[in-house]
């Protein structure tokens, strides 16, 4: 089956992700592509809906923050459309506030995390408020932080409200902050889906290349295993793990017990609860420079360790 794309589109309040949706989606529909929105915010009555074509299938949540309030509800929502429909790419449009490691882990699901191929986060920056970032309150000002530090793409917007010297100035104190990031400054958040896709593939080459002092970035790992593992050696495997895995989750099978374990894993701390049935056993990693090929290979040697 084709894996549906996932695309993050996040940045603060007022910086321009909705005029980057209605961007992407007019180019998406122009290309044919059948993708679908998931839309979250803050509000309790939706704004942009209205702004979204009849036949792009849409999602809302209302009620809160992706990451905190309606998680579960996210994964609903997210399985729901990628089951009544065959979807080229999701775009999940986060409210200002959301913190990117939250919004990942709540779209990673191990029960559909294998359906969909996790593009990156695209966040964009409003040009004015990075360059009077000093005058927000701290939470405020490092969550501003956080957005840049954790994007796969950048879109340094409303390039119309500064001098093209400070604009070069913003973007030098945002590369200085995310090296790995492709930046653009745009206006209108005008950007062609096409240059992202593009310059996605040429960043995830420059992973491979890079080894030593590249930056870190979010990634997510799906692994799914044939069978049984000792729950001795998985919890072992735990506490070897870097503390840049920040979240873990899916359900694992352990030789002893019949139905698989549902497991939970964040910062560090892990949570195992009994399930009643069998479920798919597919596993979630979330992290900053996740060494994906090793760990998929401890995980083999768990599975080679338990038949043995
Ligand atoms: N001057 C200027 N205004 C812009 C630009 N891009 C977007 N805007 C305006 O900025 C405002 C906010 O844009 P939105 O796209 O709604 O921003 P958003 O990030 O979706 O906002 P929230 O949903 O509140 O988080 C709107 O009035 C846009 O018209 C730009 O490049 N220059």
């Amino acid at each position: 089956m084709k894996e549906t794309e996932v695309y993050i589109l996040g940045g603060f309040l007022g910086s321009g992700k909705t005029t980057l949706l209605r961007n992407i989606l007019k180019q998406e529909n122009e290309a044919g592509r059948k993708v679908a929105v998931l839309l979250n915010e803050l509000g309790s009555v939706s704004v942009d809906s209205g702004l979204i074509d009849d036949d792009v299938p849409l999602k809302e949540l209302f009620g809160g923050c992706i990451c905190c309030t309606i998680q579960d509800k996210l994964e609903v929502q997210l399985h729901e459309l990628l089951t009544e429909n065959e979807l080229e790419a999701v775009y999940i449009e986060t409210t200002g506030a959301a913190h990117p490691v939250e919004v990942l882990d709540a779209i990673m699901s191990p029960l559909f995390a294998e359906k969909l191929a996790y593009k990156g986060i695209i966040t964009v920056v409003d040009l004015l408020r990075w360059r009077d970032r000093n005058q927000l309150s701290p939470q405020l000002r490092q969550l501003l932080v956080e957005q840049v530090h954790h994007a796969d793409f950048i879109l340094l917007n409303k390039k119309d409200l500064v001098t093209e010297m400070e604009a070069a100035q913003l973007l030098y104190s945002i590369q200085a902050l995310n090296a790995d990031a492709v930046c653009l400054l745009t206006e209108q958040a005008e950007v062609s889906i096409a240059s992202l896709q593009q310059l996605k593939r040429k960043q995830s080459h420059q992973h491979q290349e890079l080894d030593v002092n590249h930056h870190l970035h979010l990634s997510a790992i799906v692994y799914s295993f044939e069978g049984a593992i000792k729950q001795t050696d998985f919890e072992e495997w735990m506490r070897n793990l870097p503390d840049t895995v920040y979240r873990m989750k899916g359900y694992v099978a352990f030789t002893h017990s019949q139905y698989p374990y549902l497991f939970q894993y964040s910062y560090g701390m892990p949570m195992l609860m009994n399930e009643m049935m069998k479920m798919p056993l597919n596993i979630v990693i979330i992290g900053e420079n996740v060494q994906k090929e090793q760990l998929i290979s401890e995980l083999k040697e768990l599975e080679r360790k338990a038949k043995n």
